[in-house]
């Protein structure tokens, strides 16, 4: 691995320029999950996004990974343009590693098959130097033992450093996650955090949306906190969480803290 100085500290690699997105709810009727947003996330960055639920924290990751269409406003990954034509997306999905809070693996494959076939099917990797980078990446994350293991053979804690595999598989410029630890049994979830510390500190680019507030403190290079689609307040966790000024950042925190 690369090491954590090693990187152009000024290069962007996600660019988002003011972004929004909008949901036509049965009931609720309009919903802005994304107002305006504009964000930036350098080489190296760790941005942790926090906020209530429902203030569009996932909306955001998702129009990263282009799972999301935004209605206005641009997005980019390492210069290429998320938000505008379907034909990038190959690229693009080599380009973000996405985890998810349930795992999304593949029920029918193996562990190792799970992070084998994106490669080939994305990068064109040949299946023995895909399988060789798979083993590389189980051992990585510390289940070089489950590589012949259904997804539902595993624990949740298992099936989400499968998961971290898969997505570092692509050699990912970016890696988004969202709540990757919510699902988890409360001892499962210090081996994904201290998983999710070790990339950051090997200078992973990441976005992650979490409710872990020490994890936000020690890791986060920046905290981002979103109230109704919109970024209200950003920071260095230092004086994000000693000195926040907005009142709706200060409602939130004295509730969680
Ligand atoms: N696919 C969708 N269809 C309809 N409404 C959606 C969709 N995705 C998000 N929304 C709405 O957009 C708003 C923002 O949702 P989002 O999931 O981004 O919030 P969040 O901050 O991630 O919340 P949580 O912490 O609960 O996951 C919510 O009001 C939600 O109901």
């Amino acid at each position: 691995m690369e090491s954590a100085r090693s990187y152009d500290s000024e290069a962007v690699i996600v660019n988002i320029e003011a972004v929004s997105r909008s949901f036509k709810l049965p009931r609720a009727g309009e919903v802005r999950a994304l107002d305006e947003v504009s964000a930036t996330v350098r080489q190296g960055e760790v941005v942790v996004i926090i906020g209530a639920s429902g203030s569009g924290k996932s909306t955001l990751l998702r129009t990263v990974n282009a799972l999301e269409t935004v209605d206005k406003g641009r997005i980019t990954v390492d210069g290429i343009e998320v938000t505008s034509s379907q034909s990038n997306l190959n690229r693009l999905r080599a380009n973000v590693g996405m985890v998810f809070q349930h795992f999304n693996l593949f029920a029918h494959k193996t562990a190792l098959d799970n992070i084998v076939l994106p490669q080939m099917v994305v990068l064109k990797r040949s299946r023995d130097e895909a399988v060789s980078r798979a083993k590389e990446l189980l051992s990585r994350v510390g289940i070089p033992e489950k590589a012949d293991a259904p997804p539902g053979d595993l624990s949740g804690g298992q099936q989400q450093r499968v998961a971290i595999a898969r997505a570092l598989a692509m050699n990912p410029k970016v890696m988004l996650f969202d709540e990757a630890t919510s699902a988890l049994d409360p001892e499962t979830v210090g081996g994904i955090l201290a998983l999710m510390r070790d990339l950051a500190e090997e200078g992973m680019t990441m976005m992650v949306v979490t409710h872990e507030m020490k994890f936000a403190e020690d890791v986060g290079s920046r905290i981002i906190f979103m109230d109704q689609g919109k970024i209200v307040e950003e920071g260095a966790p230092t004086t994000f969480f000693k000195t926040p000024n907005n009142e709706r950042t200060k409602e939130f925190l004295n509730q969680i803290l």
